[in-house]
């Protein structure tokens, strides 16, 4: 039986209280959590309070970088560990998290460092009336001990994707990941070690959000930041936590992401690019699409070929490697999705493929978190469907007639994560990308990432933007030192 502890000043630490962490496949039992309660959420503050003071404090950001560069190379040598780690735990296909997961995990650790080391900090000259003036230089330093509240969709990529940044800066971290995906962030404790990085530095707390670790870490006033992925209401119950004390925060929540298609488009780009937007991960992307509009012209043609499309996912055990669609992360998420299906009929979509929850034709699969993927047409804009993040491998598949339209619709939206446009001219995408409320377009394309670009949402999608120099305001203090001439 697996153990997951908490990773505390270095050590992994066990505690009375546990609880069970179940794999998404067949809901067998993949072993127990050690949940964090007060007392080791406090010691794992007080280690990254502490280890600000000690040998990683007085590290050079180029030694930092060097030992950065090692973890990365780690994770890259324990590549297989990392894999199966992260299959268990989300039951994604094997070669997906082969694909994106795991190297990214390895390189949100690089990726910084390098912006980092080549990022000038500004200087002004002032003009006095003594005419000898004044130099402003700006230096950034470490904000101090960082909150990292991460997601079970992506678990290393976006818990990385915040510690590589923080430490790079000089941070110290303590990671909450999420109930649901214990296991790859547990496992970097380990590298952490092996890679020499002081103990203290990286700290991991397992548990919940509410009464539970979750909560006991972003309520902490010794904590100096909070960074959240995850859903919207739950970084809305974080910034009151924030509030208390004034601490900074960095949220990335929830989208209910367009694709807008153009009847001048590439029909086979834009289907093979909203095929992935709207499925991959069994739709548990942020950035994901579940409001598709397509030009009437098209509109036929396409639904045709998404349907083709979705017709040959296969369901399938992460290491079946015909499989190409896993299971949602657990059946209390499979239930989330399984009644906003239920809802979409009730509200008078036609279900046009999928819609339900499926027979997997094996007794052990069945017990698993199962869904179909689905495509629905014919609902009002004003359906539940059609506003609310569904985080399922669903879309809704609409008509439009024009530019001004079809804006419109994109825009009437709480959310303003992410957008895809799919279209030959460039004057359009260029004119609607810039029309379009969201921190994210992507244009002939989609999860098409530069890690030095800004990286997070607006309207209730998100509070400020992580990614190369964007990074740098939230993970640092920036300090005026004026100097008089
Ligand atoms: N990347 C994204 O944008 C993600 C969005 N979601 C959305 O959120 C929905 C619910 O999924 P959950 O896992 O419940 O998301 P969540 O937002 O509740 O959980 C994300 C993380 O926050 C922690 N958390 C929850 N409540 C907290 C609190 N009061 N204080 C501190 N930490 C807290 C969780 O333990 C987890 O580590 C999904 O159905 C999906 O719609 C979920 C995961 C990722
Ligand atoms: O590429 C990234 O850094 C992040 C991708 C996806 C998410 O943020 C998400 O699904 O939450």
């Amino acid at each position: 039986m697996k153990e997951f502890k908490n990773f505390i000043q270095g050590e992994f630490v066990a505690t009375e209280k546990q609880f069970e962490n179940r794999s998404p496949v067949d809901y067998s039992l993949i072993g127990m959590v050690h949940e964090a309660g007060r007392e080791q959420v406090n010691a794992a503050v007080q280690a990254a309070k502490q280890a600000l003071q000690g040998p990683w404090g007085q590290l050079t950001q180029a030694q930092r970088i060097t030992l950065l560069n090692k973890v990365a190379e780690r994770i890259n040598e324990r590549f297989e560990e990392f894999l199966t780690a992260e299959c268990l735990d989300t039951g994604k296909p094997r070669h997906l998290a082969a694909h994106i997961d795991i190297p990214r995990g390895a390189a949100n650790f690089k990726a910084f460092s390098e912006t980092l080391a080549n990022h000038p900090t500004e200087s002004f000259r002032l003009d006095t009336p003594d005419t000898l003036g004044a130099l402003n230089l700006g230096q950034r330093t470490p904000k101090g001990v960082i909150a990292v509240i991460a997601p079970w969709n992506l678990p290393l990529l976006l818990m990385t994707w915040k510690v590589g940044p923080a430490l790079a800066c000089g941070n110290t971290v303590v990671v909450k990941p999420s109930e649901e995906t214990p296991a790859t962030t547990t496992l970097l404790g380990e590298v952490m070690n092996e890679c020499g990085v002081p103990a203290g530095v990286f700290n991991v707390v397992h548990g919940f959000g509410p009464d539970s670790a979750g909560a006991f870490l972003t309520e902490h006033p010794q904590v100096d930041a909070i960074t959240f992925t995850g859903e919207t209401r739950t970084g809305e119950i974080i910034m009151k936590a924030a509030a208390c004390g004034l601490r900074n925060i960095s949220l990335e929540c929830g989208g209910k992401n367009p694709s807008l298609i153009f009847a001048d488009a590439d029909i086979e780009k834009a289907v093979e690019g909203t095929m992935r937007s709207a499925f991959v991960n069994c739709g548990q992307v942020c950035l994901g699409t579940e409001r598709v509009y397509v030009q009437r012209p098209l509109f036929e043609k396409f639904l045709a070929r998404m349907k083709e499309e979705v017709a040959k996912l296969k369901l399938g055990r992460p290491e079946d490697p015909q499989a190409n669609f896993g299971p949602l992360v657990s059946l209390e998420h499979r239930d989330k999705v399984a009644h906003y299906y239920q809802l979409a009929q009730k509200e008078g979509a036609k279900v046009e493929i999928g819609g339900g929850i499926p027979d997997m034709g094996d007794p052990e699969l069945n017990r698993g978190a199962w869904i179909e993927p689905t495509i629905w047409t014919g609902l009002p804009e004003t359906a539940r469907v059609i506003k609310e993040e569904i985080f399922g491998p669903c879309c809704h598949i609409a008509p439009f007639d024009t530019e001004e339209e079809v804006i419109a619709l994109a825009n009437a939206t709480n959310y303003g994560l992410a957008a895809a446009i799919w279209t030959e001219n460039t004057s359009r995408a260029l004119r609607v990308a810039q029309r379009i409320e969201a921190g994210l377009v992507w244009v002939n394309s989609w999860f098409l990432r530069d890690l030095r670009t800004a990286f997070g949402g607006a309207k209730q999608s998100g509070i400020g933007r992580e990614g190369g120099v964007h990074g740098l305001e939230f993970y640092t203090e920036l300090k005026n030192i004026c100097i008089k001439l």
